[in-house]
């Protein structure tokens, strides 16, 4: 006989409860309805997402770096995502930030709960969140959080102990692998060299570490993890522990990501969109859950700089004959879209500029 489904009370859940403490109770055999979310969590398979090698661009013949910008160039207009290989930054790194960030979700309750979210701009949040879906109804999310901003203030959980020295030097590495991205979109783009840097002011670039942790969940066709999204900043770093669950949009479809070990999922986020007047896409990406293995994925998101006002870049603007996105300073930007999730709308679409 299959088990007796104990029912959750809204009350058990609190906005930012952890989903993990649910996931491992004995009785949980279905999914309490304040999680459920319509949802077809089926992904289509593809062997054709852009691959760009970093270390071509770095250090490879001149035709190596041509072949690899125009991969890249190719990645952000075609896809809004690319995985990247041979970055240079170490398998044990990658490995280390994964554990830290894992050790952090087991922590007792009350050592996570000190980062409950009571001000979007608090540089430290976690919990699992929830968004308000097209009914208007809020659905909880599968997924617990840890969030901080690294850059260009650092900021880190006390606990786990191991977690700041390893989250320094991945805000280092990653960081600087954004900016050499950078300056080589902005060649694509047909800026000059250094105005993204400048008008940007990348040396002060804000930099948010994510941890995401998806227990298994006993219906996940019933469930998400994180619905559909486009990212704030301009370019995103994402990677996992190998347990499948991102998906990304493109041409309307939905297809699940696999990376090779040791790589880096990158996404060209909003304000790549926005700078490149368009040209470039923020690609829609959501975590579907799986009822086997725990996920995780950590994500770190490279923007401007929180007082840089982003808007499309001049050149850009002159060559099409009009910018299609207001201006917003970054930071405003970023934490509009901390204290407002609302399901399949963003952020971008509140200032892009309507066609008369
Ligand atoms: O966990 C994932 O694969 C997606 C995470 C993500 O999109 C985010 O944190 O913005
Ligand atoms: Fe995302």
């Amino acid at each position: 006989m299959a088990p007796a489904i104990a029912p959750m009370k809204p009350s058990d859940i609190a906005e930012n409860s952890f989903v993990k403490a649910l996931a491992e109770s004995s009785a949980l055999s279905s999914v309490p309805s304040q999680f459920a979310f319509a949802n077809d969590s089926r992904g289509s398979h593809s062997d054709s997402i852009p691959i760009v090698d970093f270390s071509l661009l770095v250090s490879g013949t001149p035709d190596q770096r041509a072949k690899v910008l125009q991969d890249l160039d190719n990645a952000c207009r075609e896809w809004g995502f690319f995985v990247l290989v041979n970055h240079g930054i170490s398998e044990s790194l990658l490995k280390d930030i994964i554990d830290a960030s894992l050790e952090y979700f087991e922590l007792p309750e009350e050592d996570k709960r000190r980062y409950e979210a009571k001000s979007p701009s608090d540089p430290i949040k976690s919990g699992s969140g929830s968004v308000i879906n097209t009914a208007n109804h809020r659905v909880h999310l599968w997924r617990d959080f840890v969030k901080s901003y690294v850059h260009p203030e650092f900021h880190c959980p006390d606990k786990p102990k191991k977690l700041r020295d390893v989250l320094v030097e991945f805000s280092e590495k990653t960081r600087s692998v954004a900016r050499k991205l950078l300056q080589d979109i902005g060649q694509n783009l047909g800026l000059e060299e250094g105005y993204i840097d400048e008008v940007l002011k990348l040396d002060s670039c804000f930099q948010l570490y994510a941890a995401n942790y998806y227990p298994p969940c006993p219906q996940p066709d019933q469930a998400i993890g994180l619905p559909a999204h486009t990212d704030h900043g301009l370019l995103t770093f994402l990677i996992h522990n190998g347990v499948a669950g991102l998906q990304i949009q493109h041409n309307g479809e939905w297809f699940n990501t696999n990376s090779p070990h040791n790589s880096i999922l990158v996404n060209t986020a909003d304000h790549l969109e926005i700078l490149s007047n368009g040209k470039y896409k923020s690609v829609r990406h959501r975590a579907v859950v799986n009822s086997e293995a725990t996920r995780i994925s950590v994500v770190m998101a490279n923007g401007a700089a929180p007082d840089a006002i982003v808007r499309p870049a001049g050149p850009l603007v002159e060559q099409d004959g009009r910018a299609y996105y207001h201006p917003m300073k970054f930071i405003e930007y970023v934490e509009t879209m901390l204290s407002n999730r609302l399901e399949g709308r963003s952020n971008l679409d509140c200032i892009k500029i309507q066609d008369d």
